[in-house]
């Protein structure tokens, strides 16, 4: 089946690369991009084809739209779409952005997943929040599921509204733990670590721990309470993220990213 990216930058990127090193062939792979940089970057490293837009024998012959452009670029993304889609199904993954917007700007047509992958999709080591509408037919549900289960783990939520949650954790959540890797690394060499040696550990601790949790059946607070040595070092560090209220600070984070998902949403997809 032809998928056509509609949006060739970070997020097409990662699952464009997650599909083909898991077998999806760069030949059924079309990208739309009106950036000239992009579309040498994707087929330099991914081997597909790249216009700056697609016309309307492409667009028919796609099996399957991915919408992935930002927010602010989508009613008119979608709306040059419009007059030749034929029906296929359609994937989006911008934030915010709602189905019924989607719908309107394409005239109607009803045959929309909304997606909130993440960049570890790259490594097939994403997730993936999904929503459909109730009506959608399970054939769609399960296209949607594939193409995103292809590069990693799905969540359903019956709701479309808690994807701006799902963007909250999920969506942004690589960004959090790279910050975290950036904190420890510049840490480590506060300590008196070389550069080197501070990526290595920062980056295996966090490679290692994030491994762990996966594959325990034990909850993170378990685990993290057997690093934690009585009057030893793990607690003396632990009580100072405590005391600054990380867990308070964690809170408040997502609920700005989930915030910024619901603006979105009325900012560029109401109009
Ligand atoms: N990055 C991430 O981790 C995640 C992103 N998303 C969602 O994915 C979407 C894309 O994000 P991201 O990849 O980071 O953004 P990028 O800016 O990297 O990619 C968007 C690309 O679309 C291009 N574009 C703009 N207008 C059009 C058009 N009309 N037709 C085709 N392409 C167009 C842009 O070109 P130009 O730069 O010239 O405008 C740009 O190259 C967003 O909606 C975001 O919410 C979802 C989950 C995670
Ligand atoms: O930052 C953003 O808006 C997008 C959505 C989730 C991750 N990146």
């Amino acid at each position: 089946m032809k998928m056509l990216f509609i949006g060739g930058g970070n997020m097409a990127a990662a699952l464009i690369g997650g599909l083909i090193a898991r077998g999806t062939s760069a030949a059924d792979i079309l990208v739309a991009d009106p950036s000239e940089a992009q579309r040498e970057s994707l087929s330099a490293r991914f081997g597909v084809a790249a216009v700056p837009a697609a016309d309307a024998a492409t667009i028919g012959a796609s099996g399957l739209i991915l919408l992935a452009v930002k927010p602010q670029q989508m009613r008119e993304a979608v709306g040059a779409l419009a007059p030749a889609i034929a029906g296929q199904l359609v994937i989006s993954v911008a934030a915010g952005i709602r189905a019924v917007d989607l719908a309107r700007w394409l005239g109607g047509h009803r045959r929309i997943v909304r997606a909130m992958p993440n960049t570890p999709a790259l490594i097939g080591q994403g997730v993936t929040g999904l929503a459909a509408p109730a009506d959608l037919a399970s054939g769609d549900r399960a296209l949607a599921e594939r193409i995103l289960g292809a590069v990693g783990t799905t969540v359903w939520v019956d709701d479309e509204s808690k994807l701006d949650a799902v963007t909250a954790i999920s969506g942004s959540g690589p960004a959090y733990v790279f910050l975290f890797i950036e904190a420890l690394e510049a840490a480590a060499v506060k300590l008196g670590l070389n550069p080197e040696q501070a990526r290595a550990l920062a980056q295996g601790t966090v490679a290692g721990a994030a491994q762990l949790a996966a594959q325990s059946s034990e909850p993170p607070a378990t685990l993290r309470e057997r690093v934690t040595s009585k009057g030893g070092t793990t607690a003396a560090a632990l009580a100072e993220f405590e005391a600054a209220g990380l867990r308070e600070l964690v809170t408040r984070a997502t609920r700005a990213a989930e915030r910024r998902s619901v603006e979105l949403g009325d900012e560029f997809g109401r109009a």
